[in-house]
């Protein structure tokens, strides 16, 4: 009987010591709400009821997430991502035939003033001096220049004197003629970028930052891609870091190359190099280099132009340098040209911007200072708004 209650006993404490380890082991294991049980790993979430600090990020709330609840958009881009990033379609510049004529209603619109106030003048029942300083203080605020702007007086006041005509239709063509002389349509404005034998052409955009230089060398490519030609882009504009990515973005879009490097502040002349030989181990018909322009210090733009292109000539010849101004800084764009033109031998001239200026005659003065030609002009901000430049087309924008 003794040893029957001994048993009991035993069972019972046994059991005792057994349930309560189990209630002891059930409360250790419960972990306070919102808490991590396990040291955290560095991509976890934070818990706890300042689960917001998430938010810092941009977010918007998610459909299928509890009310309240804010997915910031890069996670969710990331979850309704497709597995293969798809490729962008690929854009089919517009053709560069008939381009400044399709682009010349901006033209039109921003040097109306111009052409307009020529042929009122021109058409008035006297000309007399008062008239003819009018004419003459026109064109120089048009940017003309001192020069061109008397030659252009002198010229049609001899016109007006012997044919004495002051019919508008007379005047217009008398007047045309004129500005086409100045504009000077015997300048070789055709591009070198057809590839040689056994190289591609190389072609140098050099020009201030903000000029739209690299948008230029965007659109250039788009230009000679719609002449089917096989182009690859150089980004030697390692000063601002966001420039070779504005570059890359440019070809994508036309499935055009960028050589860049990744590291910033890279040497500019090493890029430029590594660009030339992909594109001759390419096969390519151009590279297209774009540069860095910083003028506060002449001469380390200088060194830095002249080592891109004495880098570059290691290997193929440099067809073009093609300077890139900015219309509507006016006189600034001059004092620029002559700069650059010191520091290498420009071959033609780009003049952005022309959408937004009155000051069309700029395009005369600039050719003058540099005795170098206009090749292409920048009429908008759209990817195709770049068109080669012609003498008549131009003047007939301005008296239309
Ligand atoms: N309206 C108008 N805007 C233009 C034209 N060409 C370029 N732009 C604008 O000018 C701005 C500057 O262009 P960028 O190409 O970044 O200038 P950038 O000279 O390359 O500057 P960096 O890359 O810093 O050297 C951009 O907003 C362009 O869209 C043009 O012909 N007309």
């Amino acid at each position: 009987m003794n040893e029957t209650l001994s048993i009991v006993i035993y069972v019972v404490i046994g059991l005792a010591v057994v349930g309560s380890l189990a209630a002891l082991l059930v409360r250790t294991r419960r972990t306070p709400k919102g808490m991590y049980p396990t040291k955290r790993d560095a991509d976890d979430l934070p818990g706890g009821t300042g689960a917001t600090s998430v938010l810092d990020r941009p977010g918007t709330a998610a459909p299928d997430a509890e009310p309240g609840v804010i997915v910031p958009d890069d996670l969710r881009d990331l979850e309704e991502a497709p597995a293969e990033p798809q490729a962008p379609a690929l854009e089919t510049p517009e053709p560069v035939q008939g381009r400044l004529a399709r682009l010349r209603a901006r033209l039109a619109k921003s040097n109306n003033a111009l052409g307009k106030a020529l042929l009122a003048l021109l058409s008035s029942d006297k000309i007399d001096e008062d008239v003819w300083d009018e004419i003459e203080e026109t064109l120089l605020l048009a940017d003309l220049g001192t020069e061109p702007t008397t030659e252009l007086v002198d010229a049609l006041r001899e016109r007006v004197r012997i044919s004495g005509s002051r019919d508008p239709q007379e005047v217009h063509a008398m007047l045309r003629e004129e500005l086409i002389k100045l504009v000077d349509p015997s300048m070789d404005r055709s591009l070198a970028v057809d590839r040689h034998a056994d190289k591609p052409a190389v072609v140098m955009v050099v020009g201030v930052n903000g000029v739209g230089k690299t948008t230029t060398v965007g659109k250039l490519a788009r230009v000679l891609v719609a002449e089917d030609k096989d182009v690859l882009l150089g980004a030697a504009d390692t000063f601002r870091a966001a420039a070779a990515e504005q570059l890359a973005t440019w070809g994508q879009r036309v499935g055009v190359p960028t050589v860049r490097s990744d590291v910033d502040g890279a040497d500019p002349a090493s890029v430029a190099f590594e660009a030339v030989k992909a594109g001759i181990d390419g096969e390519v018909d151009t590279v297209l280099i774009d540069t860095a322009g910083r003028l506060q210090n002449k001469v380390g733009l200088m060194d830095e132009l002249g080592k891109v292109k004495r880098v570059v000539e290691k290997q193929a010849e440099v067809d073009e340098v093609l300077l890139v101004l900015d219309a509507t800084t006016g006189q600034n764009g001059l004092t620029q040209a002559k700069v650059f033109a010191e520091v290498v031998n420009i071959t033609g001239i780009v003049l952005t911007k022309l959408d937004g200026t009155a000051k069309g005659g700029i395009v005369v003065a600039i050719q003058r200072t540099l005795g170098v030609p206009v090749k292409l002009v920048g009429l908008g901000e759209g990817p195709d708004d770049l068109a080669p430049f012609d003498a008549e087309g131009f003047v007939d924008a301005l008296l239309s």
